[in-house]
């Protein structure tokens, strides 16, 4: 059995355009990247005033019986409530574009290259069945890996640019992890916006 590593760059001939584009597209689901889903202009914006407005907070979780720091800091918000600008904007041209009632943003800012997210799958218990998750992404640009649970295998390793967005049908949260991994060069700050359909009655999304 082959375990394949496709860089995306070489996997999709036309990644340098600014058109969405199409990952992958089969019974394990839909992803699909499109670089310059906002403005340079209202990504660099909307990174300056998310870093400095929203109440950032660093958690601890219980893993492996024992309380560790979760290496990213964390915010979250239903869309129906108060939002710091430029949420709300953002969050409308999200919805238009990918047509889901979106109910709930999470926010993560990987302050440098030591923060991270660990493979993982989206807690399917907090998504309506059906709808799909969508990453927007402001800041430096960070790798994301996206792998496969079971064979066939395979893996993406995807520069999330600022600007872009990152579209994830939930059966990909059935079938794929996946993660930001941990990077040894200097990079500054990066954030993400994880849309979201929360399910009825789901408690506070975790991821
Ligand atoms: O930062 C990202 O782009 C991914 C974040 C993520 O996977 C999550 O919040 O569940
Ligand atoms: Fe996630």
């Amino acid at each position: 059995m082959t375990s394949r590593t496709d860089s995306a760059s070489t996997a999709q001939p036309g990644l340098f355009g600014t058109g969405p584009q199409v990952l992958a597209d089969d019974e394990r689901g839909r992803i699909v990247y499109t670089p310059e889903f906002l403005s340079a202009a209202l990504a660099q914006q909307s990174f300056v005033r998310l870093l400095a407005d929203v109440p950032w907070q660093a958690e601890r979780r219980r893993m492996y019986e024992r309380d560790v720091a979760v290496p990213r800091l964390l915010a979250s918000y239903a869309l129906d409530g108060e939002l710091p600008a430029p949420l709300p904007q953002l969050a409308q041209q999200v919805r238009d574009h990918v047509g889901a009632p979106f109910t709930h943003v999470g926010l993560n800012l990987y302050r440098d290259g030591r923060d991270s997210v660990a493979p993982h799958n989206d807690h399917l218990y907090e998504l309506r069945p059906g709808q799909p998750v969508a990453l927007l992404s402001l800041g430096a640009t960070r790798d994301m890996v996206i792998s496969t649970k079971l064979q066939p295998r395979r893996s993406l390793r995807l520069p999330l640019q600022a600007g872009s967005l990152l579209l994830m049908s939930h059966a990909t949260q059935l079938h794929y992890d996946h993660g930001i991994p941990k990077v040894r060069d200097a990079v500054g700050p990066r954030i993400s916006l994880a849309f979201r359909v929360r399910a009825a009655g789901a408690r506070q999304a975790r991821y």
